[in-house]
């Protein structure tokens, strides 16, 4: 578009108008561009306090990190999603309209070059197109940033920021590379007792909450796949085997991630099920994780891959999600790694997800057998992610909200 064509629609806006967009709405385009699939969030917003109106929200998958040598081609998914922007956006709110794109671990666990190879790409498809590119819209986020921006979507969707008496709830994301675990302490003791880095200060919506939020990195769920089979950060011989007593016995398979393609299998002669598969997984997390006392006894939000799982085997609803406590995913762990022949229709990995969910639980952030859990995707339609909170954050610093 040339500055003129941009004159005239600004010009002619009030006529392009479509009929159901209010003069006060504005729009937020954030990407999230996760190990397993990058997604587009396009937010519509109808005041400056700010109000979501709504959300339109589209995945690709693989994710950026699986075009770590073809960089061009990983950017064209990204185009793709960009275009189903350029039709729900009315054009006269185009240069208006920031668009961002945040990597999470996926693109952490990739080579400094190859990851900036993708994201200059994507930049590149940025510029080209109508909406507003602000100074870094294009990069890999911070761990820490991904919990809290999580934690503030999850708590402004439940209505805990705003008002009085808020009682904000903690938040579990467990991704494919990447886990993270934030809430807002409410002991002086749990102050004392953590690591200064698992603290940061952080100001939204006119409040500064200092939260406790961790991203640890190569403990996400198919990251914890690879570590498991002992094959996470190895340099794979062709034709390698990965055994494991959390497989189905006669299993033989391969499996791509972050470009690199593993063989897995079964432990064709010696045990399978429950029992040493818990033991594998226990080497993966024991010892590995900060247990803060304090969460034992409190609820906590969880999503992603903990949702997923929980969804595949039914303990919830897929649609309307559920409250779980820690042992029922124990329980439920126990069902299908005892009886693996019968659960051969689903991933071959589910006895191990679930193992790993609950050792993950239990042994790694120290959590009771009886702590709930709430499983959601989406607060009153809005979907649960970091993005919203990263959108706020965009437009705060662009000084569109208040
Ligand atoms: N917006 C979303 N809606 C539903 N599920 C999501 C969304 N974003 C991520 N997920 C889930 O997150 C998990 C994968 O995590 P991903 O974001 O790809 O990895 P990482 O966070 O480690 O980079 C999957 O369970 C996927 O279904
Ligand atoms: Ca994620």
């Amino acid at each position: 578009h040339s500055n003129r064509e941009m004159w005239f629609q600004d010009f002619l806006s009030p006529n392009t108008c479509p009929i159901n967009a209010k003069a006060n709405t504005f729009y937020g385009i954030m990407f999230d561009a996760g190990s397993t699939g990058t997604r587009i969030h396009i937010y519509t917003f109808v005041q400056k306090s700010p109000e979501v109106e709504g959300e339109i929200f589209e995945s690709v998958k693989p994710g950026l990190s699986a075009y770590a040598d073809q960089p061009e081609k990983g950017a064209e998914t990204v185009k793709a999603l960009l275009d189903m922007a350029v039709d729900a956006v009315p054009p006269h709110l185009w240069k208006k309209t920031p668009v961002v794109l945040k990597a999470t671990a996926g693109l952490r666990l990739l080579s400094e070059e190859k990851a900036q190879a993708l994201l200059s790409e994507v930049k590149e498809v940025f510029e080209e197109s109508p909406f507003l590119v602000p100074e870094d819209s294009v990069g890999i986020m911070d761990g820490s940033h991904e919990g809290i921006l999580a934690w503030i979507t999850v708590n402004f969707l439940t209505g805990q920021l705003s008002g009085q008496n808020q009682q904000t709830v903690g938040i579990l994301d467990l991704g494919g590379a990447s886990t993270q675990i934030t809430f807002l302490p409410r002991f002086e003791e749990t102050l004392k007792e953590t690591p200064e880095d698992f603290l940061t200060s952080f100001e939204m919506f006119n409040s500064t909450y200092k939260l406790y939020t961790h991203s640890y990195l190569g403990f996400g769920l198919k990251a914890a796949r690879l570590a498991t089979l002992g094959a996470l950060n190895m340099e794979v011989v062709d034709g390698q085997m990965f055994r494991s007593s959390c497989l189905p016995k006669h299993l033989e398979a391969e499996w791509h991630f972050g470009g690199v393609k593993y063989q897995y299998g079964g432990n064709k002669e010696g045990e399978t099920g429950f029992k040493p598969c818990y033991l594998e997984v226990l080497k993966v997390v024991k010892g590995k994780l900060h247990q803060p006392d304090e969460i034992r006894g409190s609820s906590f939000y969880a999503f992603s891959y903990y949702y997923d799982r929980a969804a595949d085997t039914n303990l919830i609803d897929y649609e309307r999600g559920g409250v779980l406590e820690v042992r029922n995913f124990e329980r439920k762990a126990k069902e299908v790694c005892d009886n693996m022949e019968r659960y051969n229709s689903a991933s071959p990995f589910l006895c191990m997800d679930l193992t790993y969910i609950t050792a993950l639980l239990k042994e790694g952030f120290g959590f009771r057998d009886n702590t709930i859990l709430k499983l959601t995707k989406k607060v009153n339609n809005i979907e649960t992610s970091w993005t919203l909170g990263a959108t706020f954050y965009l437009l705060q610093s662009l000084g569109m909200t208040y």
